[in-house]
């Protein structure tokens, strides 16, 4: 509740023909109703009603008209007559209101004033109130994947998300792709970042990665940082990116923000929310491969995404039918894998706490490693060296997967590692050593309940700064020599063996999954750069402890 002496206006104005005390603070607008008895009456509806500035999303006066269910007893409008003329004595809010499961929807209230210079000071001074908040974007750039997930990108943003914006007075460029990368290559090289307060990207994982490609890399060039040199620390980005869900896994989007859903993920856009996060990037030797900011996946999630890439007409579901199929395959892959756990930090991957909106874990270990690189910047030593000694594990592995976030997602809502952070500078690095396909399924079916996926012999996790793979029979560059129709010799090894299951020969690599792309080298170098990023998000918000369930979208 604001102070009386912080309040900049307070009327007495109507909503549905009943009284209400209105005030506007400077952090918060409330309606409380008028009531003459102080007894409480289970049928009313609720007599106080309070929404936070940073919350609303616009205001607009009525013409008379448009207010809709709203007639007044007839007072007000005698004077209006009386006056003779038209007047607008009526202004609307659009706030935002929570729903089950980290929904939000745009919810409205209209206010009816005794005059018109009333009305213009309410509308004004919510106005001038919206204008300050600094952190809002007023000016986006958009890409539309037309053919991401179900290929509802742009009739989602066309008619969930476009009339959002216009409401909240958030003008866009919107760029409809015509080809893969292209919205990579046009934040590469093109777009005139200057103009923009954040970039949104309308599709999927995929698409995300491409938008982050683009920014990451301007970035570097830009600042005169060499991205192909694996120990230079990169610059972070300062244009904040917006995800519109209508890709297949979504699972940035659900991670960041707690549900998939546009018109929610419009909402934090509009509000100005601000996320950041880590991005590992992945080098082999002194060659750029690609940055993740969810899962690197080899042996399981790397088969399945190659698997599923040859069946993408079938959408979203490609990925179940290829998780059964390598699953049923169950092959194991040879490799060292090195590390360098994070030590000093707060945070284990086997905590029972969440990464949630406004993460003490997040904050203190972005600030100490911050602090860190600037003291080795200073003492000029390597920064991974200084953070303590590489172990190494040589084995026989169905599954390495490094998650830098949760990667919860529709498929699996507390994901690959729920403990992991947004933003804390690491990845968890977890291996599934070679087993039985019974036990493998027990792993699998634990990223599904709330039973512990980390809790078998077979499973190990490590918080980590950096990790290395080299897969047994390490590919000379010959290896990766393309044949005259652009196979490599490595591909078509992986393919004799797998069109030969008869044979009982497995085959010596995998793929690594990059957040949904496949990697062309297995040998790779992981370095987590503690919030390269930020998206216009707040991290997953705890439930209210009293959940309004008589709100309408509660329901
Ligand atoms: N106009 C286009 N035509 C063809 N491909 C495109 C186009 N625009 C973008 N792409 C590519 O489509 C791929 C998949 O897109 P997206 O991530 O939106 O959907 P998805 O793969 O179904 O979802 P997810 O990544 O969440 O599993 C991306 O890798 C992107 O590079
Ligand atoms: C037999 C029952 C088993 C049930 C097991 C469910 C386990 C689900 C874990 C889901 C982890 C998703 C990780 C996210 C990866 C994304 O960066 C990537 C791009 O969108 N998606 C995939 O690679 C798509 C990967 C899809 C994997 C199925
Ligand atoms: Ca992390």
């Amino acid at each position: 509740m604001e102070r009386p002496g912080r309040l900049l206006l307070v009327s007495e104005l109507r909503v549905r023909n009943a009284a209400y005390d209105v005030s506007l603070g400077r952090s918060m607008l409330t309606w409380k109703r008028r009531t003459s008895s102080p007894v409480y009456h289970p049928f009313r509806p609720s007599v106080y009603h309070s929404v936070s500035l940073s919350e609303i999303v616009s205001v607009r006066e009525e013409e008379e008209e448009n207010i809709g269910g709203q007639r007044d007893d007839g007072s007000w409008k005698k004077i209006r007559e009386r006056e003779g003329k038209y007047c607008r004595q009526a202004f609307t809010v659009l706030y935002v209101e929570r729903c089950r499961q980290h929904r939000w929807r745009c919810a409205e209230v209209t206010f009816t004033c005794p005059e018109e210079t009333l009305c213009q000071r309410w509308v004004s001074s919510i106005r001038e109130q919206l204008a300050a908040a600094t952190f809002r974007p007023k000016h986006l750039l958009v890409y539309i994947n037309p053919y991401g997930g179900k290929r509802q990108g742009r009739r989602i943003y066309e008619q969930k998300v476009a009339p959002l914006f216009a409401e909240a007075g958030v003008a866009t460029d919107v760029i409809v792709t015509e080809h893969a990368n292209h919205a990579r290559d046009h934040l590469r090289t093109e777009a005139e970042l200057k103009k923009y307060d954040g970039v949104v990207c309308v599709g999927g994982d995929g698409m995300f990665s491409e938008i982050i490609h683009g920014l990451i890399w301007r970035t570097q060039v830009d600042g005169g940082v060499d991205p192909n040199c694996p120990e230079e620390s990169l610059l972070p980005c300062s244009l904040r990116i917006g995800i519109i869900p209508a890709g297949s896994t979504d699972c940035i989007c659900f991670a960041t923000v707690g549900t998939n859903d546009p018109v929610t993920s419009a909402l934090h856009i509009i509000v100005g929310d601000s996320q950041p996060m880590d991005v590992c990037s992945v080098h082999h030797n002194n060659l750029f491969l690609r940055y993740s900011v969810s899962l690197l996946g080899y042996g399981f999630y790397g088969d399945v995404l190659t698997d599923s890439e040859r069946k993408r007409w079938m959408g979203p579901a490609r990925y179940d039918l290829s998780g059964l199929k390598m699953f049923l395959t169950h092959h194991y892959y040879e490799g060292t894998v090195s590390f360098l756990p994070a030590r000093g930090i707060m945070g284990t991957p086997r905590d029972a706490s969440r990464c949630r909106s406004g993460c003490v874990v997040c904050q203190h270990n972005g600030r100490l490693l911050s602090e860190r690189s600037e003291k080795y910047e200073l003492e000029e030593t390597s920064e991974g060296d200084s953070d303590g000694e590489w172990r190494t594990i040589r084995g026989k592995f169905l599954a390495i997967n490094a998650a830098s976030m949760s990667c919860a997602c529709p498929r699996s809502p507390k994901g690959l590692s729920p403990a992991a952070h947004l933003a804390d500078g690491t990845t968890d690095l977890i291996l599934v050593r070679k087993c039985s396909r019974f036990n493998f399924l027990r792993h699998l079916l634990r990223h599904t309940s709330k039973d512990d996926q980390f809790d078998l012999a077979f499973v190990e996790v490590h918080r980590v700064r950096r990790f290395r793979f080299a897969p047994r029979h390490c590919q000379s560059d010959s290896d990766l020599e393309l044949d005259f129709l652009g196979n490599s010799k490595r591909q078509i090894f992986s393919q004799i063996c797998r069109d030969h299951p008869a044979c009982g020969c497995a085959p010596a690599y995998s793929s690594w999954n990059c957040d949904g792309e496949i990697l062309t080298h297995t040998a790779i170098d992981v370095r987590a750069h503690c919030q390269l990023i930020k998206l216009f998000a707040r991290g997953i918000e705890e439930p209210a402890v009293f959940e309004d369930l008589t709100s309408p979208c509660a329901i």
